[in-house]
């Protein structure tokens, strides 16, 4: 039912909908060229299969109408922009649920860094690992100020390592270097230091929000031929990366993610977070 609504008409408001049909996101438009699509899966957006499934299809249907031209990404909650992947999908899973999962995941990746869309991430809270895939994979930044809050790549914090495209996303972003040294440590950056590194683009004192509108309708003004070109020239070599090493990463990542070892790390992590 939900999906043979027009894009303009669908905002999946939780308290317009019942708990069975959650979207897990809120679509609006603040204008008539940009749509922002708001994270909402409580406690802290994590991006479990049905997450992921969500957001991708979400922004396929508003790619879909011709009228729009940006997309913010932002989140419901002010705290937390996104942790990232659903740990608890890592956590001694079915083979059948991970692969599903993990496809979810590049899916998500392929959608939303090839979309014809100019995205803004709106960054109002932390943003660690699959919180900042989702940043990176947008073309502007702009974060809070707040200087408690963290944006990077921790997987090694976890007992795992980033996937070879999310290793490329990154370099492409911030260098090699910055990169190699961020990754090992599983180094979180406040607002301040990703600014420095061009891990985002802006951060603003006072309403982040107001500042993607204002750099959405920005972006809509310039002609969309021209936007797509730069995009597919700058994006396509990655994105054809993956789409010829689908099956493989998807090897990879289960074969990794299974391990005894890996599941220990996983388990004493998750610990770790509900001690807290
Ligand atoms: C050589 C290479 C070979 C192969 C490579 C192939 C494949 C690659 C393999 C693996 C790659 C996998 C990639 C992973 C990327 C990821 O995204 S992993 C996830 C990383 N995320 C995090 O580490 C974030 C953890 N969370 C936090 O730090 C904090 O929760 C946060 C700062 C976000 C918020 O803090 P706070 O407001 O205090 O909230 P709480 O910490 O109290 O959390 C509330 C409840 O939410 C639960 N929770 C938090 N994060 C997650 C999460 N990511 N997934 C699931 N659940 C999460 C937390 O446990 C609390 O639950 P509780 O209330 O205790 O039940």
């Amino acid at each position: 039912m939900l999906s043979r609504l027009s894009p303009r008409l669908l905002s999946s408001s939780p308290r317009l909908l019942s708990s069975s049909i959650r979207t897990l996101v809120n679509v609006t438009y603040p204008s008539p060229s940009v749509a922002v699509l708001e994270l909402d899966r409580p406690p802290v957006n994590s991006l479990s299969l049905e997450m992921a499934t969500s957001i991708t299809s979400h922004i396929k249907q508003i790619e879909s109408d011709p009228q729009i031209r940006s997309l913010i990404l932002t989140s419901s909650n002010p705290k937390i922009f996104s942790a990232g992947l659903d740990i608890t999908e890592m956590s001694r899973p079915s083979k059948t649920r991970l692969s599903t999962f993990w496809r979810s995941i590049q899916s998500l990746f392929l959608t939303l860094y090839s979309t014809r869309l100019s995205t803004i991430s709106c960054i109002t809270g932390h943003s660690p690992a699959g919180g900042c895939l989702l940043s990176m994979s947008c073309d502007y930044r702009v974060m809070s100020r707040n200087p408690k809050l963290g944006i990077g790549l921790n997987e090694t914090r976890l007992g795992i390592a980033a996937p070879f495209w999310l290793k490329d996303l990154f370099v492409k972003t911030v260098g090699y270097r910055e990169a190699e040294l961020g990754l090992s440590r599983g180094k979180l950056y406040s607002p301040e230091e990703a600014l420095k590194i061009g891990l985002v683009d802006e951060i603003v004192d006072g309403e982040v929000y107001d500042v993607a509108v204002e750099r959405a309708e920005e972006y809509a003004e310039i002609p969309e031929k021209g936007i797509v070109a730069t995009k597919r020239m700058c994006r396509g070599e990655l994105v054809r990366d993956l789409e010829g090493k689908i099956e493989e990463d998807v090897g990879w990542f289960t074969d990794f993610i299974l391990e005894e070892g890996t599941q220990k790390g996983i388990e004493g992590y998750l610990k770790s977070l509900s001690k807290k």
